[in-house]
């Protein structure tokens, strides 16, 4: 068997789609997205830039882009699936009819499924049964990826050798992926952390301080660390790349579109005004309402990211969301 995925479709013209598809070609791989946006295609193809969704970093000339599903998946070894959680659904079933031959899907999207409740593996799972799956997650701006700065991911899936295969396609000196058999769990950090980036944003907002800061980080933590033994996941992954590490990065940076979002709410801005026009996903806004749902469904408390919850629904004010969590009884740190 090969060692390496030599020829790949990128889904998705977003940041992170082209900040994974630079990566690749630095990998020395063969690298076609797909951008739902003829013009972003163009862009890359002409301009060698993304200038609506990561402009400012020029790309490799190489790098090809189109607007078809067909063009960008036909010949494809392998597909790094980089879409928003909650077009999963949608542009799977679009690419299924095109879908290459073979071709496991690396799934890249951070986000639980409103609704149903569903991770990204079960929503790939539903939409093309037949394709194998990893997950690949961590803390990973994507300005500083596609600028080749030092990153480390987990790349997760049930079958060891697609993981390997997937961190010796990628892996560079700068873009160092971790091998995992835990894709529930790198998924489930990743979704819940940008439901608590948010809430970080908002009590940076209010200035609250740093001491809360670091309460909120640890009990948000203690909730995904709920989530994941309810889902089967492995503490260590939670611990690992894409649970703590993760929500160290998003919570605590004016990079995270999460935490920036929670910020200006803190700051006493409004949500319609803060999402009205924006092109770019904040992911735990939709996250916060599956994340709740799927809490009360499986009996695992998650208070913080209820709060978030029912402040973006307007079911609650910031003063009552504060509330709400400091008369929460007192008991022992470990449960
Ligand atoms: N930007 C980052 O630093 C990172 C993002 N991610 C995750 O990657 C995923 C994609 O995010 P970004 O690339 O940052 O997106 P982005 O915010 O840069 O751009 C939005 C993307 O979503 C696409 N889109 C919007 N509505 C759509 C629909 N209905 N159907 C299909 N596509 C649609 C747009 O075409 C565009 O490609 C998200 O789940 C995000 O959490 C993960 C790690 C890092
Ligand atoms: O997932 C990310 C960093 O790992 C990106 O975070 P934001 O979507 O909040 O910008």
């Amino acid at each position: 068997m090969d060692t390496v995925y030599s020829n790949l479709c990128v889904l998705g013209g977003g940041a992170w789609g082209t900040a994974l598809a630079q990566t690749a070609r630095r990998a020395g791989r063969s690298v076609m997205m797909w951008a739902r946006e003829p013009e972003v295609a163009e862009a890359i193809n002409t301009r060698h830039e993304n200038t609506d969704f990561l402009p400012g970093v020029p790309l490799d000339p190489a790098l090809r882009a189109s607007a078809s599903l067909g063009e960008a998946l036909a010949g494809a070894e392998a597909v790094l699936v980089v879409c928003p959680a909650q077009a999963l659904r949608a542009v799977l079933a679009a690419a299924g009819p095109v879908w290459p031959q073979g071709a496991p899907m690396v799934l890249c999207a951070k986000g639980i499924e409103q609704g149903s409740g569903l991770l990204m593996t079960e929503v790939a799972a539903a939409a093309l049964p037949e394709v194998a799956q990893a997950v690949l997650s961590g803390p990973t701006f994507a300005h500083e990826v596609a600028l080749g700065r030092p990153t480390a991911v987990t790349v997760a899936a049930t079958d060891p050798d697609l993981a390997e295969r997937v961190v010796a396609t990628l892996g560079t000196k700068t873009f160092r992926p971790y091998a995992g058999t835990d894709p529930v769990g790198a998924e489930i950090g990743g979704a819940v952390k940008n439901v608590l980036a948010i809430a970080c944003g908002i009590v940076e907002g209010l200035g609250l301080g740093d001491n809360a800061r670091a309460a909120l980080l640890t009990r948000g933590l203690a909730e995904i660390m709920r989530l994941g033994r309810a889902r089967g996941a492995d503490p260590a992954t939670l611990a690992g790349l894409s649970g703590l590490g993760d929500l160290i990065l998003t919570a605590t940076s004016t990079q995270s579109r999460n935490f920036s979002l929670g910020l200006a709410l803190g700051e006493g801005q409004a949500l319609a005004t803060l999402l009205d026009g924006r092109r770019s996903v904040a992911e735990g806004v939709h996250t916060a309402r599956a994340v709740g749902a799927l809490a009360d469904r499986l009996g695992v408390e998650m208070p913080i990211c209820q709060v978030v919850n029912a402040l973006l629904e307007g079911t609650q004010d910031v003063s009552a969301a504060m509330d709400a969590l400091l008369s929460r009884p007192l008991r022992t740190e470990i449960d």
